[in-house]
């Protein structure tokens, strides 16, 4: 077994870091510091108004009715003769209380629903939306008034009525940002180790949702101040408290003869609307110039959609075989059928494909980009994403139909008979948590360990699959690992429950040439030791030769070829097949090439992980020398197969 010694990033990391980063940058521009700045200044003096205050805002001193500033009254007194100042420091008590008690009900009824309705789709957000939509169609100001008429003008009451009409907003962008969020690969990878979606949601989700809601409470707060303040105008909530609408009411009336007293809680309210407003958008852009504006699954999804309007045949026949008994089988697929709603109707990707994995045994799936490889395995985990369906007169796992089981029951099967193990390391991994966080919840909830026994058998695991450090590894966040040690650390997370199937899907594109050979050494490694059925999505013929058994190959949704691997090399039946494996070793370096390359310690992980261990280091690229009578030097082929290593290939 080759391992990993790469050091780890020098980076400091840390996630108080991460938010440091943001405050620094908010108060490095001019708006974020003076906007805090004033809003922390009106928090205090809402908090210390009883400290602060120099008389009872309520206090009535006659003398001072419509005084003018003195050094006693900064401000003045009204026309009742209650001190102004007072009733300024007070009402900013009331008017941020107001707005605090609306954005908390906006937020408890609109961001759970939205992380519903984006998460569930369907009919949760069909309701969902149904609702936000009806709500933004009542005319608010009559419910207001009606609700003011009925509970005294109560001023908690009005606020918790404004905030229900502005949970819908939430709703909206909790939505969006969810559905953005839920194709990201580590969710899916969450998924596929086991956990349930409540805590998918909690954990990997609602993170994501979270900066957009601080911006959108920011400016929220501004506009839930001034509809305060326009109730209180009116002479709706609150006419003894002294809030800055009421005081504004008041002044209004004397406008003409005292017209400070209309202009000192304007002012109030109007610095603090700002500054939320200003709060919101320079954080808006703070938090933005990070965000990318498409994942790399999304544009891989456009991509393909526009790929399947133009190219994808409308085929109805069924191709593939079988080699053992369904019973006898880790994974049988019959009569697959994969299709997608498309705007431009129901389009067919996978047409019809029957092929089975025995225990034990190693299968590839290979096809050009497109062919629907990845439809296939995603259907054996029941991961399509929701505008796909599949259709199958039977899907095996473990010789058990498992198309006649709920979705909850079949979701059951991930993490405990299906290990996966995705294409690209680091987008399956969640950004905000541990390494050693992400391996251990899906023992600790799906398994039910202990915290410590999770702890013990990810550090196990971590071991297993070459981390030579696995406790600062179990400390580490995702961006401090490089991207092979990313990949082990998901091998590891992916047999952690000792699967019975392993499903990996292209799991080597991402990485260096010489780490691909090593993961494919891994992976080839813990299949032996513990004989488990491993499914092997490529594009490649070299990784073909080094670790498969038997082979399908596809082509536009059907399969073309399957056959076990020397066959196919030594006669493909198809052009196709013989297109593939000649694209596959064209140009590719030879052993020679590739050991040289390795000796070098090209490789970002090899370093010590090639040269540590005498004879997995070079030879850890796995090959035809390697083992002989197995990989490709067991394959009678055109070519000797160099383990295929492709200069853009998996090898
Ligand atoms: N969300 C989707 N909507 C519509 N069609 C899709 C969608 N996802 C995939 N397809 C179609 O399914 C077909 C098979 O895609 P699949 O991802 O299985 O290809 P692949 O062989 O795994 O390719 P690659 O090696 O590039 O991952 C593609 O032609 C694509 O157009």
């Amino acid at each position: 077994m080759t391992t990993t010694t790469a050091p780890l990033s020098a980076r400091p990391d840390t996630r108080s870091g991460e938010r440091g980063s943001v405050l620094r940058r908010l108060l490095r521009r001019p708006a974020g510091a003076v906007s805090l700045s004033v809003l922390a200044l009106i928090v205090l003096v809402a908090i210390l108004a009883p400290w602060l205050s120099p008389y009872d805002p309520n206090e009535v001193i006659l003398s001072q009715a419509r005084a003018l500033p003195s050094w006693e009254h900064p401000l003045g007194g009204d026309t009742t003769g209650r001190d102004v100042l007072s009733r300024l420091i007070w009402g900013a008590q009331i008017t941020l209380w107001g707005a605090f008690v609306a954005i908390l009900t906006s937020l408890v009824l609109g961001v759970p629903s939205g992380l519903a309705a984006g998460y569930y789709g369907g009919a949760t957000d069909r309701i969902g939306t149904w609702i936000s939509d009806g709500l933004q169609s009542v005319p608010g100001m009559v419910i207001l008034l009606i609700v003011g008429a009925n509970t005294g003008n109560d001023l908690t009451l009005l606020m918790i009525t404004i905030g229900i009409f502005m949970a819908p907003g939430y709703f909206r962008l909790t939505r969006s940002t969810v559905l953005a969020v839920r194709g990201e690969m580590y969710v899916d990878a969450a998924r596929v180790s086991g956990l349930t979606d409540l805590r998918i949601m909690a954990r990997h989700v609602i993170r994501q949702v979270f900066a957009p809601l601080v911006i959108q409470s920011a400016l929220t707060a501004g506009i839930a101040m001034g509809m305060q303040a326009g109730l209180q105008f009116l002479g709706i909530g609150g006419g003894t408290t002294p809030g800055w609408g009421a005081a504004m009411n008041e002044g209004f009336q004397v406008m003409r003869t005292d017209p400070l007293l209309l202009l000192w809680p304007s002012l109030a309210l109007g610095i603090s609307i700002a500054a939320f407003a200003v709060l919101g958008s320079t954080l808006g852009d703070v938090i933005n110039a990070k965000t990318p504006v498409l994942s790399r699954r999304q544009r891989k999804a456009i991509e393909a959609e526009n790929a399947a309007r133009g190219s994808a045949p409308a085929t109805t026949s069924t191709t593939g075989s079988i080699s053992v008994a369904a019973v006898d089988s880790a994974v049988r697929l019959e009569n697959l059928r994969v299709s997608y709603e498309t705007p431009d109707g129901e389009v067919e990707v996978v047409h019809g494909i029957t092929l089975d994995v025995a225990p034990g045994e190693v299968l590839g799936i290979v096809g050009e980009s497109g062919s629907g490889k990845s439809q296939t395995v995603f259907s054996m985990l029941d991961l399509l994403p929701q505008s796909g369906y599949y259709t199958a007169d039977a899907i095996w796992i473990g010789g058990e139909d498992v198309t006649t089981l709920s979705k909850r029951d079949r979701a059951r099967l991930l993490g405990h008979e299906i290990g996966y193990i995705p294409q690209e390391p680091m987008t399956n991994l969640d950004p905000s948590y541990t390494i050693g966080y992400q391996l251990t919840e899906p023992l600790r909830a799906v398994h039910g360990m202990s915290r410590s026994e999770a702890r013990e058998r990810a550090l196990a695991m971590l071991d297993r699959v070459g981390i030579v450090d696995p406790h600062r590894v179990m400390k580490s966040y995702p961006h401090e690992l490089s991207g092979g040690m990313a990949q082990r650390v998901l091998i590891a997370g992916a047999i952690a429950g000792r699967p019975s199937v392993l499903v990996a899907d292209e799991p080597t594109t991402a990485l260096d040439v010489t780490v691909q050979a090593e993961v494919l050494e891994l992976l080839r490694e813990l299949q032996q030791e513990d004989q488990m059925a491993l499914v092997i999505v490529t594009h490649n013929f070299g990784v073909v030769a080094d670790i498969c058994d038997r082979v399908v190959v596809m082509r536009s949704g059907s399969i073309v070829e399957i056959d076990d691997v020397g066959p196919i090399f030594a006669h493909p039946e198809s052009d196709y097949t013989r297109e593939l494996i000649a694209a596959s070793l064209d140009g590719a370096a030879s052993r020679v090439e590739l050991d040289a390359e390795v000796g070098s310690g090209a490789g970002a992980e090899l370093g010590s992980g090639a040269g540590a261990e005498p004879g997995s280091g070079a030879g850890a690229v796995p090959g035809v020398d390697a083992e002989p009578g197995s990989g490709a030097g067991a394959v009678p082929g055109p070519e000797p197969v160099s383990a295929g290593a492709n200069k853009e290939g998996d090898v």
